[in-house]
């Protein structure tokens, strides 16, 4: 199978693996939370926006990575979740942001006392194209409030973790990184490394590219 071998102590990778995404800002905090601590590189492509359940939207869209890397790829699929809202926008928050922005979102609940919500991120693995992906969910709840802080990151100004005064936009980014949804997941897609103990021998074609 493409990039990865059977050995007597585990699977062996061929090539690193590829962290599928067309968002700059996603890969930032995700070099910054993995360090070296797992042996990826990263490719720029935009998978199709997919509908359904967040982790079969996560799983489907590693599916689709996998077979254009032709080797072993992680992506994510982040939602905002609004209690009020039974879950939505969800994994539609990245059109729901487009359209009608931070005071838009801010408005959907005008209605509602409840303005609490969660950011969810589902990281999802797959070693290669035809194998079952596996994922991992970082959760992070908080509240919706009127946006405050810097606007250089999707709905960080409006997201308010729960026990924070201030919005992950207006934290550090290390304290984010420290708390987020993201980093909840990319925890256990460590402790995964960890555990399966995969041996990386990197076919020099393969490498640095
Ligand atoms: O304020 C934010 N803080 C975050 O931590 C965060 N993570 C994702 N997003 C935004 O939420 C939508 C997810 O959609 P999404 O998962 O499909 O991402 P995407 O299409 O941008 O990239 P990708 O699918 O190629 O990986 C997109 O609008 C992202 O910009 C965030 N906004
Ligand atoms: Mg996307």
């Amino acid at each position: 199978m493409a990039g990865i071998r059977a050995a007597a102590s585990g699977l062996v990778l061929l090539r690193p693996v590829t962290f599928v995404t067309g968002n700059a800002k996603k890969l930032e905090e995700v070099r910054a939370i993995l360090g070296q601590s797992i042996p990826f590189h990263s490719l720029k492509l935009d998978i199709p926006e997919l509908q359904g359940e967040p982790e079969e939207i996560s799983k489907e869209k590693a599916r689709l990575a996998a077979k254009e890397v032709n080797g072993p790829v992680l992506v994510e699929d982040t939602c905002l979740c609004f209690n009020a809202l039974k879950g939505l926008p969800g994994p539609y928050i990245k059109w729901f942001l487009q359209k009608i922005g931070h005071e838009g979102l801010n408005k959907l609940l005008l209605g509602y006392e409840d303005k609490s919500a969660y950011a969810l991120c589902v990281f999802s693995l797959a070693l290669g194209p035809n194998v079952e992906p596996v994922t991992f969910v970082g959760k992070t709840m908080g509240k919706i409030v009127p946006a405050r802080g810097p606007n250089d990151f999707g709905w960080d100004p409006i997201f308010q973790p729960d026990g924070y005064e201030q919005t992950y936009a207006e934290m550090p980014k290390a304290e984010k990184n420290k708390i987020s949804h993201r980093s909840k997941a990319l925890a256990l897609v460590k402790a995964h490394f960890a555990e399966a103990g995969y041996i990386f021998q990197i076919e020099p074609s393969t490498q640095g590219d």
